[in-house]
């Protein structure tokens, strides 16, 4: 598999990414190096192989899965049509997200939009459909909302547009879920964001939480503090090496030992899981985990291993994602 060494996506802080010579030098086989910095190579982030996504998806259909939710939001190419497609081809339920990603992503004009327009672009679609598709497909859940670090001005505006529609007739209780900047505290800044704006906090998904609080006080208090629902949703993804930012990612198993962590304190109904994919290395066809990785590997851990119990791990898959996404 040759990836193309385009050049860097992201800008990804303090990775010692080797210069793009040496990649090519080396005999080392490209996939090596996707896995270990998959965001600089522009051919792994082109998310365009709609054969290798429903291969995965009829994988994870075979295994017992029903519901795939899809977080792109404006900023990150959603595809409301081509989703509605691999949802009827794969024969699972398809949930989508109305909401802006990150700033960074944004188009100079969106970055000029108002609370207010933001506010009443969301509610829109969630009352009339999205636009182009009014009527005929509806989005299921705000979100993923991007934020990053230090939060953009721009960002705590369409944040406080977010939690404004907690205060709209008919969507009182949509869920809202956020892709949360990598520092620690970023969850409970957004949470506070969001609340003041009159977000519900217990119709809040923190998301990514892999990659953002390690510390297992931290996490409880978190759950605590805000009674949000806490994802851990890069399941499959086993480099401790994080590009994006000075920390490690978790493994599986540690992903699981925080989740029972927070069980044995008393938060087992707040927890959700999933896989993030968005990016090619992540599919089964270019050698990744799928949409199936935790019902094919991580169950018989979660049971096996941490100590969950059967009604433990169907809250986690099953209840708790049921609850969430009922609005
Ligand atoms: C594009 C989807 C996304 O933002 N996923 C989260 C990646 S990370 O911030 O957890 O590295």
């Amino acid at each position: 598999m040759k990836i193309d060494f385009g050049g860097m996506f992201f800008h990804a802080p303090g990775s010692n990414i080797p210069s793009e010579k040496l990649m090519k030098d080396m005999s080392i086989p490209d996939t090596y190096f996707v896995r270990q910095y998959p965001y600089h190579f522009k051919d792994n982030l082109r998310f365009s192989d709609d054969d290798a996504v429903l291969e995965s998806l009829k994988e994870y259909k075979r295994l017992g899965g029903g519901t795939v939710v899809e977080v792109s939001t404006v900023g990150l190419q959603r595809d409301v049509e081509r989703c509605a497609k691999l949802g009827e081809k794969s024969g699972l339920n398809v949930i989508m997200g109305t909401g802006y990603y990150v700033n960074s992503m944004q188009k100079e004009q969106t970055r000029k939009f108002t609370v207010e327009s933001m506010q009443t672009f969301m509610s829109d679609e969630l009352l009339n459909g999205f636009h182009g598709f009014e009527g005929k497909y509806y989005p299921g859940i705000v979100g993923e909302m991007g934020v990053t670090d230090p939060i953009a001005d721009w960002e705590v505006n369409h944040l406080r547009a977010a939690g404004g529609l907690h205060e709209v007739e008919g969507i009182k209780n949509v869920p809202i879920t956020i892709h949360p900047g990598r520092a620690p505290e970023s969850p409970f800044e957004i949470m506070r964001i969001l609340t003041e704006a009159g977000a519900r906090p217990e119709r809040v998904i923190i998301g990514h939480m892999d990659r953002t609080i390690h510390k297992y006080d931290d996490l409880v208090k978190l759950a605590d503090e805000w009674k949000c629902y806490i994802q851990y949703d890069l399941f499959g993804v086993e480099t401790s090496h994080y590009q994006m930012a000075n920390c490690f990612y978790p493994s599986d198993g540690e992903r699981l030992n925080r989740l029972k962590h927070l069980m044995d304190n008393g938060f087992e109904d707040k927890l959700l899981i999933g896989h993030d994919i968005h990016t090619k290395h992540r599919l089964e066809k270019y050698g990744g985990h799928g949409y199936a990785h935790i019902l094919r590997v991580v169950k018989d851990d979660a049971l096996k291993t941490v100590g969950m119990s059967e009604e433990q791990w169907n809250k986690l898959g099953v209840i708790n994602p049921q609850k969430i996404l009922q609005f």
